[in-house]
């Protein structure tokens, strides 16, 4: 059949979205009052900086603690732990006040995080007895909360690095303490931290699901289709014209997943979704320009690249295994629906 007019349909619209209800919902709203009143109220923000838990970074990259062979955590400190390295290194206490407010733990402990690339790197980590990990490969390392926790931390220190200066009048910006705006000295503008909108689909035959490279991927890695919104966008119409601009297929349905941050590059929003094409029009016409390769992967090989939780290793000049990107990002949890989907309906 001929898809004539635009035939996306949302499944299950008012199917509810379940939220993880903490244990006691007071102290959820208080957590966020508490949060929302350390954005607005710089004294407050810096007294919680002393006895909040601080991140470290250096240059972007995020402090790692090894705990058992293989085994990473996040490193937090605390306020006067890093005043300490900070004195023995040499350099100004005042560098704390450059952290920004990331959020606050369950147990309401304000968490900041704070980038370090003016010391020197092996002396912080032999101070902390951590070690300073590109992102991308601590997203492979890390468990539960800590990859988003850490994600939001690097990418709120790479906004305020690139949004020093305003758009506008070329003036110099100034932060709050929190670190959750930025106001320029000549004309008052406020700028607030971005997140560029992209939407990621999963696109299946019903049998099989459809995956692509670009060049830029890690050997073997390959992902869903992703793309940045246009102006004007919505949702639908961003997921419809990347499938069809980039592997040359039209989406007959599509089914909302879910959302997430993604530092990269420079901050997105991820919206994710699972969309359908019709078995007999499935045949991929690859954009050359945009990716290296798009393929068909059956639920075996599905299954197969789910097992591998570290990208494989192969020999100079031999073929890598094909893997799928790490279990914090979205795509992944996109592939693994579904498997799960597809196999419960085999
Ligand atoms: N979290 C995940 O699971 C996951 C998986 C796949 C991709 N992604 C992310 O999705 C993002 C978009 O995917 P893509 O690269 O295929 O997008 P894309 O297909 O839209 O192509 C990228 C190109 O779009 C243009 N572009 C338009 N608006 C842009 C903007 N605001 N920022 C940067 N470039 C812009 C640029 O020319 C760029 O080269 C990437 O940043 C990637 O890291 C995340
Ligand atoms: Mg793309």
């Amino acid at each position: 059949m001929v898809v004539t007019t635009m035939q996306l349909l949302l499944r299950s619209p008012l199917k509810p979205i379940r939220l993880l209800a903490s244990r006691d919902c007071s102290s959820y709203v208080s957590r966020m009052r508490y949060l929302m009143r350390l954005k607005e109220d710089d004294d407050a923000c810096r007294v919680a900086l002393q006895s909040g838990t601080l991140m470290l970074f250096h240059k972007l990259a995020p402090l790692l603690r090894p705990t058992a062979r293989g085994i990473y955590q996040l490193h937090k400190l605390q306020a006067s732990d890093v005043k300490g390295i900070l004195g023995k290194l040499g350099e100004n206490e005042q560098l704390l006040n450059t952290s920004v407010l990331i959020g606050c733990s369950d147990s309401d402990v304000p968490q900041f995080s704070l980038d370090v690339g003016s010391l020197e790197q092996a002396a912080v980590e032999e101070m902390c007895g951590g070690v300073f990990i590109d992102l991308r490969k601590a997203f492979f390392l890390l468990k539960g909360p800590e990859a988003p926790l850490v994600a939001k931390g690097q990418a709120l220190l790479r906004w305020h690095q690139t949004h020093a200066y305003c758009s506008a009048t070329g003036q110099p910006t100034e932060r709050n303490q929190a670190g959750s705006q930025r106001v320029c000295l000549q004309n008052g503008a406020t700028y607030y931290p971005q997140m560029a909108p992209v939407v990621i689909v999963l696109v299946s035959d019903g049998r099989r699901c459809l995956l692509a490279r670009q060049s830029t991927f890690p050997r073997g890695m390959y992902s869903a289709l992703a793309g940045f919104c246009d102006m004007g966008e919505t949702t639908e119409e961003t997921l419809r014209r990347e499938v069809a601009e980039e592997v040359g297929l039209e989406v007959e349905s599509l089914q909302y997943s879910g959302s997430q941050h993604w530092p990269f590059p420079q901050s997105s929003f991820m919206v994710a979704c699972h969309a359908t094409v019709s078995p007999d029009r499935a045949e991929v016409n690859l954009n050359g320009a945009e990716l290296e390769d798009a393929r068909w992967f059956t639920l075996e090989e599905i299954e197969e690249a789910l097992k591998r939780k570290t990208p494989p290793r192969s020999k100079k000049g031999e073929p890598t295994e094909f893997w799928v990107p790490p279990s914090y990002a979205i795509a992944n949890k996109l592939i693994l629906e579904w498997a799960n989907h597809t196999k419960s309906h085999k």
